[in-house]
C-alpha cells in the first residue's frame, strides 16, 4: 500500500512575513481577541510530553497560544489549504517554531488524529519540515513544526525583496537537489513509499543558507472530508500547473506523479517563470506546455534560461538540467524516471567548479538508465561520488575534484600512449611500402591525432579542466560526437558485440530498464540488438571505457521485429579489419547497459534529435506513435 499524502493547498495565499514572535512572550498575550482557549486547554497543567516512541511532543493550546503572541496577526506566515501559519517561540525552549492551526472543518477525533500525527512523525529527513509536536485539545487541532527561516522557494524566485540578489545557478541546483534527496526519501526510503501528491515551489521551504525542506506532507489523513466540494476545487486550483497529467485525467496517482511536479519545480528554477502566469499571453500562461516546443530544441536551450541570472552558468549544465526537466515531464508516468535517478544526476550538477562546468556523470550511477543516455548527450562522465551530505555539497567540488583529476589524467595519458604504440606498429607494418612523403604524412597524422585527443580529452573530462576559459556545450558535445562516436543504425546481422535486452516491466511505480548481459541471448524475442563499440583505447578497464563512451537511446519495436546495431567507432579504428578483430577483445572487456523500452504504442520515447545531431548536439524529445514508427521504419 502506498500512502497517500497531500497538503491543502490555499484558497487565498497571505504571505504577510511579520515582525518575528520573540521568546519573550508573557502570558498577557492571552489577553488578545484571538485567543479563545477551549476549556480544557485553561484547566490542564501546561507541560510538554514526549510519545514513547518518537520525540514527539504534545503541547496544550495555552503553550501554542502564548508562543504566537495569542495568534497574533503580526505572527502569520500565511494561510494554506489547512489553515493558517503562525510563527512562534515555544517558552520552555526558546524554539522557533511554525504553527499550523488546522481548520476545524477538517476536525477528527482525538485518537483519529493522534494516530495520524504520529505516523507523520515517522518521517524524518534533513531535506523534510521536522514535526515537533502537536496539540488536541478540545475541538483544536494544532501542529507544530520546525521554523524555516529563509521563506519558501516561490518567495525567492518571484517575491524578491529589494535589494536581494538573485538565486545563481548553483544555489538553484542545490535547492534541486535537496528536494529530490527530500521526494527520493519519501520514494525510496519509506516502507510503504509515500507518495507526497503536493510538491510546489510553496511547498519548499529554504533556510538562511538556502537549504531546502519540503512541508506539507503527511496531511492528507487530516484532510477535511472529501465531499468538500469547495475544499476540493480550490486544491486543484492551487496545484494546477503542478499536477501530472494522470491526475487531471482521474487515473491514480504514483510516485511518478510526483516526478512530473518536481520536474515543474526544476523548471521554474531554470526559467524563473510560474507554473501557471495569469499575466502572460495565453501561450506561455502555462509554463510546462510553453516549455515542451523548446525540450525538442537544444539550440533553444540557453533562452528558456531565466534573465536574472544573466548567463551565468555553464551551457552543458543547463543543457543537462532541461534534459532532466524534460524527462520528468514526460506525458506517460512510465516513461518518467525515478527521483534516485534524477537526484544522482542533480547530485552533480549541483557541485561548484573551478571552470563552472559541472561535472560529468558516471553511467553506471543510474539505476534507470534512460538517466544516462539523457545526460550523455550533454557530456559523458567520469567516476564521482553522488552521496553527498548537506556538507559535501558545499565542499564536494574543492576536495574532491583534485584527485579525480589527477586520475583522469593518468588514464588519458595511458590512453594517449596506447593509441601511440599501436599507430607506432601500424606503421612499422606497413614500413615497406612507405616512402619518405608517408614519413612526413604520418608525422603529420600524428600531430592531428594528438590534437584530436587532446579535444576528445576535453570534451570528455571538462570537470578536470582548471582552465577559467568556459567552453560552450555545442562545442563540446560536438567535438566529443565527431571524434568519439559514430553511430549507424543498420538491419544486418553483424559478428559484432550484441546486446541481448532484458527488459525488466516493473510496476508503475518504477521504471522499464534492461541490462546488457554478454553471456545472454534472448532467444525469445524476435529481435536483437547488436552493439558495435570500439572505444578510444583498449583499456581492460571497464569504468575507462565506460567513461569513453558516449551511448544513445534507441528503441526496439515490439511488433516489428529487427536488429539495430550501434556502431561506435574510435580514433584508433579507421580500419574495418583490424576492427573486427580488436571487437573480439573488447566484446568481453565492455558491458554496457542500456535501454530497453518495453512501453506501449502511446506512450512517449526519447529519439535522437535531428536537429541537434546536425549541430553536433543531441537532445531528448518525445515523439508521438506516429513519428516513432516512421523512424523505426527508417532504420529497419
Ligand atoms: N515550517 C515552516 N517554517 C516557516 N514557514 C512556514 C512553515 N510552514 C509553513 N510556512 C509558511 O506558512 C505559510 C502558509 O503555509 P501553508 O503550507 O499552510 O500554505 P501554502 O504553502 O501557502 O499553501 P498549501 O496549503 O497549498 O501548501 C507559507 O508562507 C509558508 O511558507
Amino acid at each position: 500500500m502506498i500512502i497517500m499524502m497531500n497538503c491543502f493547498p490555499c484558497f487565498t495565499s497571505q504571505k504577510s512575513r511579520n515582525s518575528p514572535c520573540t521568546t519573550n512572550e508573557t502570558n498577557e498575550n492571552v489577553e488578545h481577541d484571538e485567543f479563545r482557549p477551549p476549556v480544557a486547554a485553561t484547566t490542564k497543567r501546561i507541560e510538554e510530553r514526549e510519545t514513547e516512541q518518537t520525540s514527539l511532543k504534545t503541547f496544550n493550546f495555552r503553550e501554542l497560544a502564548t508562543a504566537t503572541k495569542n495568534f497574533r496577526q503580526e505572527c502569520l506566515l500565511g494561510e494554506g489549504g489547512f489553515g493558517r501559519v503562525y510563527k512562534g517561540t515555544l517558552q520552555s525552549t526558546g524554539q522557533l517554531v511554525a504553527v499550523k492551526q488546522l481548520d476545524k472543518h477538517g476536525l477528527h477525533g482525538n485518537k483519529e488524529f493522534q494516530a495520524e500525527v504520529l505516523s507523520l512523525a515517522k518521517l524524518e529527513h534533513p531535506n523534510l519540515v521536522k514535526l515537533i509536536g502537536y496539540c488536541a485539545d478540545g475541538d483544536q487541532r494544532l501542529l507544530v513544526f520546525e521554523y524555516v527561516s529563509g521563506g519558501s522557494l516561490q518567495d525567492h524566485l518571484y517575491e524578491q525583496k529589494s535589494g536581494q540578489k538573485p538565486m545563481d545557478w548553483i544555489t538553484r541546483m542545490k535547492i534541486a537537489f535537496g528536494a529530490a534527496q527530500g521526494l527520493d526519501y519519501l520514494h525510496d526510503k519509506v516502507n510503504p513509499p509515500v507518495i507526497y501528491r503536493d510538491l510546489k515551489a510553496s511547498n519548499i521551504l529554504l533556510d538562511a543558507e538556502f537549504y531546502p525542506k519540503l512541508c506539507d506532507f503527511g496531511l492528507h489523513n487530516l484532510e477535511p472530508g472529501t465531499c468538500d466540494s469547495l475544499f476540493l476545487s480550490s486544491r486543484v486550483m492551487d496545484t494546477y500547473g503542478y499536477s501530472a497529467p494522470e491526475y487531471t485525467r482521474g487515473d491514480d496517482l504514483t510516485v511518478k506523479s510526483d516526478v512530473y511536479s518536481f520536474g515543474v519545480v526544476l523548471l521554474e528554477l531554470i526559467t524563473g517563470r510560474r507554473a501557471i502566469d495569469t499575466t502572460k499571453s495565453n501561450d506561455e500562461q502555462n509554463l510546462v506546455a510553453w516549455a515542451q516546443p523548446i525540450f525538442r530544441d537544444p539550440k533553444r536551450y540557453p533562452d528558456m534560461a531565466d534573465p536574472l541570472l544573466r548567463k551565468n552558468f555553464s551551457e552543458r549544465g543547463l543543457n543537462q538540467a532541461v534534459a532532466i526537466t524534460s524527462m520528468c515531464l514526460q506525458e506517460e508516468p512510465t516513461a518518467r524516471p525515478l527521483i534516485s535517478d534524477v537526484m544522482v544526476a542533480l547530485s552533480f550538477l549541483s557541485m561548484s567548479t573551478e571552470d563552472g562546468i559541472p561535472a560529468t556523470v558516471p553511467i553506471s550511477s543510474f539505476r534507470d538508465k534512460s538517466m544516462s543516455i539523457a545526460l550523455s548527450r550533454h557530456g559523458s562522465c567520469s567516476v564521482t561520488p553522488f552521496c553527498l551530505s548537506r556538507k559535501d555539497v558545499n565542499n564536494k567540488s574543492s576536495s574532491s575534484s583534485d584527485s579525480e583529476d589527477e586520475e583522469e589524467e593518468k588514464a588519458e595519458k595511458e590512453e594517449e600512449e596506447s593509441i601511440r604504440s599501436k599507430k607506432k606498429e601500424e606503421q612499422e607494418e606497413t614500413a615497406g611500402d612507405s616512402d619518405d612523403g608517408s614519413d612526413s604524412n604520418s608525422e603529420k597524422d600524428q600531430e592531428e591525432e594528438h590534437s584530436q585527443l587532446e579535444k576528445a580529452r576535453e570534451s570528455s573530462s571538462s570537470s578536470s579542466d582548471s582552465g577559467s576559459e568556459r567552453r560552450s556545450i555545442d562545442e563540446t558535445n560536438a567535438t566529443a560526437q565527431s571524434l568519439k562516436i559514430k553511430y549507424s543504425y543498420s538491419s544486418e546481422e553483424e559478428d559484432n558485440e550484441k546486446l541481448s535486452s532484458k527488459s525488466s516491466c516493473k510496476s508503475n511505480e518504477e521504471s522499464t530498464f534492461s541490462r546488457y548481459d554478454s553471456d545472454r541471448d534472448h532467444d525469445d524475442s524476435s529481435r536483437n540488438t547488436s552493439m558495435r563499440i570500439n572505444s578510444l583505447a583498449h583499456d581492460d578497464n571497464e569504468e575507462d571505457e565506460e567513461e569513453n563512451l558516449e551511448t544513445r537511446s534507441y528503441r526496439d519495436h515490439d511488433d516489428s521485429p529487427r536488429n539495430t546495431s550501434m556502431r561506435i567507432n574510435s580514433l584508433s579504428h579507421d580500419d574495418d579489419d583490424e576492427e573486427d578483430e580488436e571487437d573480439e577483445e573488447e566484446n568481453h572487456a565492455t558491458r554496457l547497459e542500456h535501454i530497453h523500452s518495453s512501453k506501449s504504442e502511446d506512450q512517449s520515447v526519447y529519439s535522437d534529435d535531428d536537429a541537434g545531431e546536425a549541430s553536433g548536439e543531441s537532445s531528448l524529445h518525445r515523439m508521438e506513435p506516429e513519428e516513432e514508427e516512421h523512424i523505426s521504419s527508417d532504420h529497419d
